[in-house]
């Protein structure tokens, strides 16, 4: 029988969770909601929904799972919305939102009424928005939390598991409490850093514009996720502002250890505070998600001469690798230039990399 999943908010996330649905489930149909239009015709003509819907509540009323995949500021308000829209008695409500205490205390009027609400994040993604950007593959090997309310039917969170097991993400069940502070240490805070780290550069700039041309590998790899969407990470601050505002102190009271080590000149402690970061970053668990990049990104070193773009895309165009996106990262003059290619899977960027080496060009997985 034809079931119908309504995703509200079609950007990376709900479009990259559209795509897992539809590889994994027969005779569904997608119907999306966004509030911008321009974003819904993009939907419809990448396939990632079927139908849209001009109201949550026209999308809603007949739907088996609905997912809420707007930012966490305004996955509150449909929230609200939902609650006085009559609905399926068996329809599972889910989001995918980085936050969840405040999300599941707004679940209670759902509960209220019946309905199944069971919170969602996957934890992966990245600093790009839109469902252009959104991918089938997205979270797989990802962990995926769930955070169902104590009374919620075991069934009913086997049943949302089997809805996105297109996702091939692990599932995992926790506290919305454990949940916001376990992602506040290692993605909230994080991107306050990132941004602050972009910010003294920035200040810099403003006197000396050489340090934007010299910002190399580190700047660059711990900064990547400054160029996040600010609607997203503003709400995920407003959401978990007692984790962050307790992590913040930490960090202060760390930055002045680190500051008395360089002032005493204390070269042990130095040592030590770089060498156990880097044997705990280095144990890190590498196959997840969560450790390897969102995309399949190939980096390919090439000479700052004419013609040697298109030399990669035949060699590529040759051995039918499909790139689905191609960027021109940094040139450093005179030397080399450095190539972003994007692939479907890992295969293709396997393949790229070994063909690539046939031919003396260099390729890195990571810049
Ligand atoms: N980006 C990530 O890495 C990531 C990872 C996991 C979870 N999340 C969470 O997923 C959610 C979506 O993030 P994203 O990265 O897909 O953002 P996005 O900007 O790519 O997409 C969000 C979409 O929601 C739409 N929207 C906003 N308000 C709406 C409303 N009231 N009704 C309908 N549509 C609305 C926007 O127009 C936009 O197209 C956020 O809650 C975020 O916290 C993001
Ligand atoms: O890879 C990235 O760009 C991300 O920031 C993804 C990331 C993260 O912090 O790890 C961001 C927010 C989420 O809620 C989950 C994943």
């Amino acid at each position: 029988m034809e079931k119908r999943v309504f995703v509200i908010g079609l950007g990376l996330i709900g479009g990259s969770i559209a795509l897992a649905i539809r590889r994994a489930q027969e005779d569904v149909t997608i119907v999306g909601f966004e509030i911008n239009e321009e974003r819904l015709g993009l939907a419809k003509t990448l396939n990632v929904i079927d139908e849209g819907a001009v109201s949550i509540e026209q999308g809603a009323k007949d739907a088996d799972l609905i997912i809420i995949s707007a930012p966490v500021g305004q996955a509150e308000e449909i929230m609200e919305t939902l609650v006085n829209i009559e609905m399926k008695p068996t329809v599972i409500i889910t989001d995918v939102g980085s936050t969840k205490q405040q999300i599941m205390s707004k679940a209670i009027h759902l509960h209220k009424k019946g309905v199944t609400f069971i919170g969602g994040h996957p934890m992966a993604g990245s600093h790009k928005s839109g469902v252009s950007a959104a991918r089938p593959h997205l979270f797989e090997n990802a962990f995926y939390i769930l955070t169902p309310e104590k009374n919620t039917p075991a069934a009913k969170i086997e049943e949302l598991k089997d809805w996105l097991s297109g996702t091939k993400a692990n599932f995992l069940i926790m506290s919305p409490k454990e949940h916001d502070e376990l992602t506040g240490a290692v993605s909230h805070f994080p991107h306050i850093v990132a941004a602050s780290l972009v910010h003294q550069v920035a200040a810099i700039d403003e006197k000396n514009s050489t340090i934007s041309s010299i910002a190399a590998g580190g700047f660059r790899d711990i900064t990547r996720i400054a160029s996040s969407s600010p609607t997203m990470w503003r709400d995920i601050l407003l959401h978990n502002k007692d984790t962050l505002l307790a992590l913040l102190e930490k960090w202060r009271i760390e930055m002045d250890r680190v500051k008395d080590m360089i002032d005493t000149m204390d070269s042990d402690a130095i040592y030590s505070y770089f060498n156990s970061a880097k044997e705990f970053r280095d144990g890190l668990p590498v196959k997840q998600k969560g450790a390897i990049p969102s995309f399949y990104d190939l980096y390919v070193d090439v000479p700052d001469h004419p013609g040697s773009i298109s030399e990669v895309t035949s060699i590529l165009a040759k051995e039918e690798i499909s790139i689905t996106n191609i960027r021109i990262i940094e040139v450093r003059e005179d030397i080399m230039g450095v190539l972003r290619l994007s692939f479907r899977n890992e295969d293709d960027r396997k393949r790229a990399q070994i063909c690539l080496a046939k031919h003396q060009f260099e390729s890195f997985i990571e810049m």
